[in-house]
């Protein structure tokens, strides 16, 4: 497993930033646009208050969530709501956020509208993810209804997702879409989420949905 380990939280913050405006810079140069794809929860809002004001040309970036909780963007526990205070802001304001969400009822209703905008940032070319204490990541949950899917080779690009304990219906990017990121990482915080990440390692995606992308992924970590 290639994992990062940091002196502390700021350090990984100011680094991971760092990593990822290279990354896009990179991708820059040769494409006329980039795509970076960012989680939500509780971990990555010092980076995004790192990444915010770093030079690059933020109207060339379309900036996807790996996922999202079905809810109004104003409401408290909305990713989007977490990347529009955070992320989308200072120099970064110029980007363009592809939407994970439309005020429908149930995700199933908006995807086709979702997908037809997502299918034209593909593939992406950064990814930052994150990871629950239970090995979800995005939102592939374990005894997720729609894991089988969302983790299919062949998977569409966006799959509805609904698990016991969970307050609301989400919306996730398939394993498929996120293992196809030129650029994958995911950050976590905490011993338990070091333990768990390598206990992930010997189980199965259904088991651990984050070991889907384990192979591709750098994983940042701090205590
Ligand atoms: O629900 C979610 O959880 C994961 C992990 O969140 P954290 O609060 O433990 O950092 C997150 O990556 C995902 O985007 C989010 O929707």
């Amino acid at each position: 497993m290639n994992l990062i380990e940091y002196a502390d939280r700021d350090m990984m913050a100011i680094d991971l930033a760092n990593r990822l405006a290279g990354e896009l810079t990179a991708v820059l140069q040769h494409q006329d646009r980039a795509t970076l794809v960012v989680p939500g929860g509780t971990t990555p809002g010092a980076i995004f208050d790192n990444l915010c004001d770093v030079d690059l040309d933020w109207d060339r970036i379309d900036v996807v969530l790996s996922d999202e909780r079905w809810l109004p963007q104003n409401h408290p526990r909305s990713n989007t709501r977490l990347i529009k205070k955070r992320l989308l802001t200072g120099q970064a304001a110029a980007a363009r956020l592809i939407p994970l969400y439309a005020p429908m009822q149930h995700p199933e209703d908006a995807i086709p509208v979702l997908e037809a905008e997502l299918s034209s940032c593909l593939p992406i070319s950064v990814a930052l993810l994150g990871m629950g204490g239970d090995m979800h990541t995005a939102s592939l949950f374990p005894r997720g209804d729609n894991l089988r899917l969302a983790l299919d080779p062949h998977a569409p690009l966006l799959v509805p997702m609904r698990a016991e304990g969970l307050d609301e219906q989400r919306i996730t990017l398939s394993a498929r879409v996120l293992r196809n990121a030129l650029n994958l990482h995911i950050v976590i915080t905490g011993e338990d989420k070091k333990e768990a990440v390598m206990r992930a390692e010997h189980l199965s995606p259904e088991e651990a949905p984050v070991k889907a992308v384990l192979d591709t992924a750098t994983i940042h970590w701090a205590k």
